[in-house]
């Protein structure tokens, strides 16, 4: 008979989950993770490596033909069947094997099955075959569950079975025609990807695309997909939705225009993952994000943990950066303020400590892999001026650093330095432009280490890197 015991039990084998387990078990304890579909979660299958793998070519491709010499050796366009080709391997085709050996390797326990809280630090697990298994932790049940797509409420959209982010992310073939409602990261980000596979998209942005970000990022997408041919309709709201017989889709708008598609995209936000994970045996609510306190543990309404304290909650499901590396970075304080918690050592729980997710509040970088790509990190302008920050605004047009301008031909691009005058030290920073991506950690820094402006001064880019940007922004700011 196999042992049912573990110190600790987690719900949800994504990014979040897998780190969280990885630190329990670094830590000396046992743990056992629960699985209902792959071992590595939306992250690894159906989001952020396939969509970035559907993105790599075009971005490339357009590298190449922003440079002479290089422009005259591509001629063609993607090779489409080659790009989904690579897609699948870096979905590794939908199989979780490596990622099991990871976590035989590991030392974690793997149950397959869908995850329910039945009572006080017991997880019961419904396999495929329908037997229940059921967990104790010793010490504490980790919800890492993580969220799934938001459909809105329009007329035949349901039964038209539109595309989510996952069909996005796992297509087999390049529709001719693309719809998309949604104007954020995911909209933009399929938009560029589809587009560039030879997909004519139109994306249904009504409140605006990338409207958390700094304006000028969204206005720079929406040139760059005009410029390849998508169509951006800010403003426009579908009513109602329908599959026809041959297959297509017509959307009909709020004004009344049909458009007729081969797919539609709905990318309107997230859902968490906790309509049945047995919410109702801890006294909260299914369905809902759960919230948790500094140390990552479930709280009620009046702020106490829930149980006593033995409930946590890390990544997506709790509401408090959707990204991956932020849920993993959350797994870490997690999985190390558990074991230290069971051996009755310190708990680090100051802001920055080992046990909290500070950064959660302060610096989430994101990067959306547009064209141009968006990379951000801290708070944006406006959410400065509303967390009540006295600031000032530094912008400067990244095309205008010797570096860009080697980089790409026509390079366009612009960046934002957000700084707290009492502080004197950097709370936002949003780069826009080609391949910044790698631009945006240097800001983390920043914003994390809090170092004053003045020693900024002495943190030299080097010459002829986009990262002079650094440079002219201080300059900019003035001495
Ligand atoms: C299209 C798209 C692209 C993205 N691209 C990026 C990107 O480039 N970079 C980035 O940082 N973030 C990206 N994200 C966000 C990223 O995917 C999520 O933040 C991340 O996957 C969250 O990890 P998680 O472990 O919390 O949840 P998930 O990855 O959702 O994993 C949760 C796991 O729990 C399992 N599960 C759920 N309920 C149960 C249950 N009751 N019992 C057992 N198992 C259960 C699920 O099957 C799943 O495997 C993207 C998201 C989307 C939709
Ligand atoms: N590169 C990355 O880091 C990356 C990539 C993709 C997704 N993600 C994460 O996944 C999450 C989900 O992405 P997303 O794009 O679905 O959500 P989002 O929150 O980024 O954008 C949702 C969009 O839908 C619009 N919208 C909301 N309700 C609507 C409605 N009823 N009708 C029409 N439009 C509506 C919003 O105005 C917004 O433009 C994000 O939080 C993001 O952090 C990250």
């Amino acid at each position: 008979m196999r042992n049912n015991t573990y110190d600790v039990v987690i719900i949800g084998a994504g990014p979040v989950g897998e780190n969280v387990a990885d630190h329990i078990v670094q830590g000396g304890l046992s743990a056992a993770i629960v699985e209902r579909e792959l071992v590595g979660g939306e992250c690894s299958y159906w989001a952020c490596m396939p969509t970035k793998a559907l993105l790599r070519s075009g971005s490339a491709l357009r590298a190449a033909r922003q440079v002479a010499g290089a422009r005259e050796a591509v001629t063609g366009s993607l090779d489409a069947a080659a790009v989904l080709a690579r897609r699948d391997s870096f979905a590794s085709h939908w199989k979780d094997d490596g990622q099991v050996s990871w976590l035989d390797s590991a030392g974690i326990t793997l149950v397959r099955g869908q995850g329910r809280i039945s009572g006080e630090q017991t997880v019961e697990v419904t396999g495929a075959d329908g037997a229940v298994i059921s967990l104790t932790a010793r010490h504490a049940v980790v919800v890492a569950t993580g969220s799934g797509a938001l459909l809105p409420d329009i007329a035949g959209l349901r039964e038209s079975k539109p595309w989510t982010s996952r069909e996005a992310a796992a297509a087999e073939s390049v529709p001719a025609r693309l719809v998309i409602i949604g104007g954020g990261v995911v909209a933009t980000e399929m938009a560029t990807a589809w587009s560039s596979l030879g997909s004519a998209v139109t994306v249904l942005a009504l409140h605006g695309v990338l409207h958390l970000a700094e304006p000028f990022a969204g206005e720079h997408v929406v040139k760059s997909l005009e410029e390849a041919g998508a169509s951006v309709r800010v403003g426009a709201e579908a009513a109602s939705v329908e599959r026809n017989a041959d297959g297509t889709v017509r959307i009909t708008l709020t004004d009344g225009e049909q458009l007729d598609a081969d797919e539609l995209l709905v990318a309107i936000g997230r859902t968490p993952n906790t309509q049945d994970i047995g919410l109702d045996a801890v006294g909260l609510k299914a369905g809902g994000w759960l919230t948790v306190d500094d140390t990552l543990r479930v709280i009620d309404e009046g702020g106490a943990p829930v149980g006593g304290g033995w409930l946590y909650a890390a990544g997506d499901v709790n509401r408090r950066a959707l990204v991956t590396h932020q849920g993993k970075y959350q797994a870490r304080a997690v999985g190390d303020v558990i074991v230290a918690r069971a051996k009755g050592e310190p708990v680090e729980d100051a802001p920055w400590g080992r046990h909290v997710a500070t950064a959660d509040e302060r610096a989430v970088p994101q990067v959306v892999f547009t064209d141009p790509e968006v990379a951000s990190v801290g708070l944006t302008a406006a959410a400065a001026d509303a967390a009540g920050l006295r600031t000032r605004v530094i912008d400067y047009n990244l095309a205008a650093i010797s570096g860009s301008a080697l980089h790409a031909e026509g390079y366009r691009g612009h960046a934002r330095m957000v700084v707290d005058e009492d502080r004197r030290v950097i709370v936002g920073f949003t780069l826009v432009g080609p391949d910044v991506a790698e631009l945006i950690h240097a800001a983390t820094i920043a914003v994390v280490g809090e170092v004053p402006i003045d020693r900024l001064w002495h943190a030299v880019p080097a010459f002829p890197t986009v990262s002079e940007i650094w440079l002219r922004l201080l300059e900019a700011y003035g001495r």
